[in-house]
């Protein structure tokens, strides 16, 4: 029998949510000022659409707007340039995220410099980069490394100082930004990535394991030591043996949970704390832009 405590994203996304919800309420009546999250999809990728649903949905719930701009998976890169400089002008719009990942002939990194600094809730501008990576807290965060570092605070008690933290994979979204992120938190941080020799062994060692590579229930109980705390950020649709298919993470949930101390599900664990994350980020970006301080709610 296990007694990893099974972290419940969703709970903790909902109480993010309602101190972000508290905040909006705050800014609309002192400031009269409503956050504005833009949202770019390029595309009919099913996965995107559900997420960008959800996430229209719950801006609106927060009390902030929701501007969505639905583009055809053949607009040249100039004409999606041009809509993120209208947005960057756009004062309604304190938060732009593009869906990644974008149409082959198009560059993500090109796009991705051209949002303005201050609306980049993703936190993927190269400046955001660099700040993160200095440990400045002017950083605008990426939102699922952030939802992350949350549930592991939590689960710690606050402090993740001298903590053996092991990231598998490295995308600039995800991997990497996490591990600058338990850097500052004062982790031992490795990274590990499709070239690593016994990524097993090292796995071995985490007190903390964070898996972001996207392979289907990779990560075994025997990867893990005794009362480790394991964040799953894998999102993978598998088939099941009736012919239907269902979402799973990075790690092999039904194993792990045997010898993990606490472990997050999929779905609801990382996932909908990226989107609340996303929202906390918007009010963070819309007080920055209008110099006013965040709303400091219980
Ligand atoms: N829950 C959420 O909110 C989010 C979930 N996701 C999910 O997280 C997962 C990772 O996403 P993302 O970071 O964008 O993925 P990428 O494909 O960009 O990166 C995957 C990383 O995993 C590494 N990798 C691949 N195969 C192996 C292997 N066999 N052994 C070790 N490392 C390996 C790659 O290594 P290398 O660099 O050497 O190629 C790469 O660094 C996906 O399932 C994605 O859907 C992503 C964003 C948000
Ligand atoms: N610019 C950009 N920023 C991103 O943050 C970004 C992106 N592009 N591209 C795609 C990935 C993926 N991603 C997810 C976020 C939430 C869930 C999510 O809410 N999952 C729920 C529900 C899933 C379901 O049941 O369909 C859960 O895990 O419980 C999933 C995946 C953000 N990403
Ligand atoms: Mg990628």
């Amino acid at each position: 029998m296990s007694d990893a405590k099974i972290i419940d994203g969703k709970a903790f996304a909902q109480n993010v949510r309602k101190r972000v919800a508290k905040q909006v309420e705050e800014l609309k009546h002192y400031e009269n000022l409503t956050p504005g999250l833009a949202v770019v999809l390029v595309g009919e990728d099913p996965a995107s659409q559900v997420y960008v649903r959800n996430k229209v949905k719950q801006t609106e719930e927060c009390g902030m707007k929701s501007l969505e701009y639905r583009r055809d998976p053949d607009i040249s890169e100039q004409e999606l340039l041009t809509l993120v400089q209208s947005l960057n002008e756009n004062p309604e719009v304190h938060g732009i995220l593009v869906q990644l990942p974008l149409p082959k002939h198009i560059s993500e990194e090109k796009v991705i410099e051209a949002i303005a600094p201050e609306k980049d809730v993703d936190g993927f501008h190269v400046i955001n980069t660099g700040l993160l990576a200095t440990g400045s807290k002017d950083a605008m965060v990426p939102c699922t490394p952030l939802g992350c570092l949350m549930m592991l605070k939590d689960y710690f008690g606050g402090s993740l100082s001298g903590k053996r933290a092991v990231v598998v994979g490295r995308s600039n979204i995800v991997g990497k930004p996490m591990g600058a992120l338990l850097l500052n938190e004062s982790c031992t941080v490795t990274t590990v990535h499709s070239r690593t020799v016994d990524i097993e062994e090292e796995c071995r060692r985490a007190d903390i394991l964070v898996a972001a590579v996207g392979r289907a229930k990779m990560i075994k109980a025997d990867w893990v030591k005794p009362g480790a705390a394991v964040i799953d950020v894998g999102i993978n649709r598998i088939e099941t043996p009736d012919g239907k298919t269902k979402l799973v993470g990075d790690v092999d949930f039904d194993e792990v949970v045997e010898v993990a101390g606490a472990i997050t599900p999929v779905p609801g664990g990382v996932g909908p704390m990226t989107i609340a994350c996303l929202l906390a980020n918007t009010v963070t970006a819309a007080c920055r832009q209008n110099k006013i301080d965040e709303p400091k709610v219980d």
